[in-house]
Parts: C-alpha cells; sequence; structure tokens
C-alpha cells in the first residue's frame, strides 16, 4: 500500500531517485502523517456507493485509500512526473482513472473533462454519489469549492485539507474580520464544519502556513432558497468588493452598470438600514434578500 510508505524517508528517496523536487507552484506539499490520513479519510466516510474525484494525485497514497472503500475515484494530476509514479503505484487498482492535466480550465472553473469523468462513473450504476476527498493543493482549493456547488450532480460532501485562513474564510460568521463573500456563498449553500487543525510540521515540505481539514455538505434546501444562483454569486462578491464603504455606497459602486443611484435607494428603502451600516455586518438572510429585491428590480 503507498500509504503507509508516504513518510519523509519514502518520498525524499523517490524524489532523489527520480531526480526532481517538490514544486512550490502546484501546492506540492504531502500529509506524512498518516494518522491525519485516517481523520480525512474518517471525516469523508467513502462508502461502496461513492464516485470520488481527487485533484491532485501526488504519489497517490490518498488515492489508494479512497479506492478500497469508495466505488470508484477519478484522481486528476498536473504534474507529469508524479502522474507517472504514482501510475506505478496504483497500476493494480482498477477503479481508479487516472487523468493527466489541469483541474481547472481557468482561473475560476473546474475542468469539463473531470466533471465527465465522475459524471460517467456516477451514471453507470443507480444509487451512485459523488464526493470530493482531496488534499488539495492552495492555490486552486478556492475555485474547486466554490464551483462544485453549483455543478449537476452536486457532491454530497467535499472534505479536503485547506490553508486554515481559508477555512476561517468559509467558516466566519458576520461582523468579523473574515466574513466575506466567499462566507457568505459557502453559508448559503452549505453545512461546514474545520474537523481538525493541521500544523505545517504534518506535511513534507513543511507549508509555511497552518492548515484545516473543511468537511462542507450541499444542502439543497438552502440552494432551493435562491432563485438564481449566479445572481447571486455576482451579488455577493459585488458587495464584498466595497467592504469597507457604507452599504449604500458600496451598493452605487457595483450596480452602476445597472441601476442609478436612485434606483438603488428605491431597492434599500423598505429595508430601513441604518445609513452607517457595512455590507459585513448583514446576516447571510439579510444578504439573500437583498439580492433577490435587486434581482427582481433589474428584472423589471
Ligand atoms: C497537496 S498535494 C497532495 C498530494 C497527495 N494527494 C497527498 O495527499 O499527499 C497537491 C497535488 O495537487 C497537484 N496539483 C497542483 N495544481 C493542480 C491542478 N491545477 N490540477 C491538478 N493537480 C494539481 C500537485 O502537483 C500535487 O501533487
Amino acid at each position: 500500500m503507498p500509504s503507509a510508505r508516504q513518510t519523509v524517508s519514502y518520498l525524499t528517496r523517490r524524489f532523489q531517485e527520480a531526480g526532481i523536487r517538490p514544486e512550490v507552484r502546484h501546492g506540492q506539499n504531502f500529509l506524512i502523517d498518516l494518522n491525519l490520513l485516517d481523520v480525512l479519510l474518517e471525516t469523508a466516510a467513502p462508502n461502496a456507493n461513492d464516485v470520488i474525484l481527487e485533484v491532485g494525485t501526488g504519489m497517490g497514497s490518498l488515492t489508494s485509500m479512497l479506492a478500497d472503500h469508495a466505488a470508484h475515484v477519478v484522481t486528476v494530476e498536473i504534474d507529469a512526473r508524479l502522474h507517472q509514479m504514482a501510475a506505478e503505484e496504483l497500476e493494480p487498482q482498477a477503479n481508479i482513472t487516472m487523468l493527466l492535466q489541469d483541474a481547472l480550465r481557468n482561473k475560476n472553473n473546474i475542468a469539463d473533462s473531470v466533471l465527465d469523468e465522475v459524471r460517467k462513473h456516477v451514471n453507470a450504476v443507480p444509487g451512485r454519489q459523488f464526493k470530493l476527498v482531496a488534499n488539495l493543493p492552495y492555490n486552486i482549493a478556492t475555485p474547486i469549492l466554490s464551483n462544485l456547488l453549483t455543478v449537476d450532480p452536486l457532491p454530497v460532501s467535499l472534505t479536503a485539507t485547506i490553508q486554515k485562513e481559508l477555512a476561517d474564510r468559509m467558516i466566519a460568521p458576520p461582523g468579523v474580520k473574515d466574513y466575506s463573500a466567499l462566507s457568505v456563498w459557502m453559508q448559503s449553500l452549505c453545512d461546514l464544519q474545520i474537523a481538525r487543525i493541521l500544523p505545517p510540521q504534518v506535511f513534507w515540505p513543511r507549508p509555511r502556513v497552518q492548515s484545516a481539514i473543511i468537511h462542507i455538505v450541499p444542502d439543497p434546501a438552502k440552494r432551493a432558497a435562491i432563485p438564481d444562483l449566479e445572481f447571486f454569486h455576482t451579488f455577493v462578491r459585488g458587495l464584498f468588493l466595497h467592504r469597507r464603504k457604507f452599504l449604500r455606497s458600496g451598493l452605487v459602486a457595483s450596480m452602476q452598470e445597472h441601476l442609478d443611484k436612485p434606483g438603488v435607494d428605491e431597492v434599500l428603502a423598505p429595508f430601513e438600514y441604518p445609513t452607517d451600516v457595512r455590507a459585513e455586518q448583514l446576516s447571510l438572510e439579510q444578504i439573500q434578500k437583498l439580492s433577490e429585491a435587486f434581482r427582481l428590480r433589474l428584472a423589471v
């Protein structure tokens, strides 16, 4: 089992033999604390109905553990050197599809070919469901996680190691510094929980920052309460672009292409917010209502 060998000595030896080094730009920090790989696995709780997407195959250790429990694992790796080394390890496991490509089609969107491969295995047998489980490269964690909240089929859960700072932003409540467009977007569609905080020394090489295992469960009822997800996403991003401005000035700026100041005031009036309120003080529900009021106004 490759997982049993994912230790510093094993990794350094494999990298030395191949004459390569971990690439910082691809977030190549490997989890070397096997207990924590188990925590990741237990949190994701893969079962025989699951088709699992793993972004970042690395040396294939997590891939192999996932394949032991799931119906199928689709794993994506951008680095041909690691893809090759993992392929040698994973060859005996028939329920793994290895893709050698960028998991993203562009800066913000997951590649269609990756989702097509997942769909193929989900649709192959009735009752199958989709999960993401990954030790994500830090630089693509936000687009991967936030994108997967609007795909079809929707993942039943997303369990990933990410930068702790990012996990804190995702779970932040209103009024705190970390409360952002990402917090509103994620919490409006899912339940989120930090399962474990991971110090730098559980990775090789050590990253400069702390990490966290985040467990995200999309909630179809929350999703159904938002009539137009795309409008909501754009509205929330616009709202927090001007987070230090008072709400009205922020809205005037973010709505300028669609609505003049009197138009913004007209939509805001029924809410009776104090003139000095800021977007970062509004609850999820207040932001959702505000977004819907602007959507209906622009639809006229
Ligand atoms: C943090 S490592 C995780 C490796 C392995 N799963 C583990 O747990 O040890 C992240 C992996 O993602 C790969 N990666 C980075 N950017 C990627 C991208 N855009 N698409 C696919 N894989 C990527 C890296 O090359 C690296 O192997």
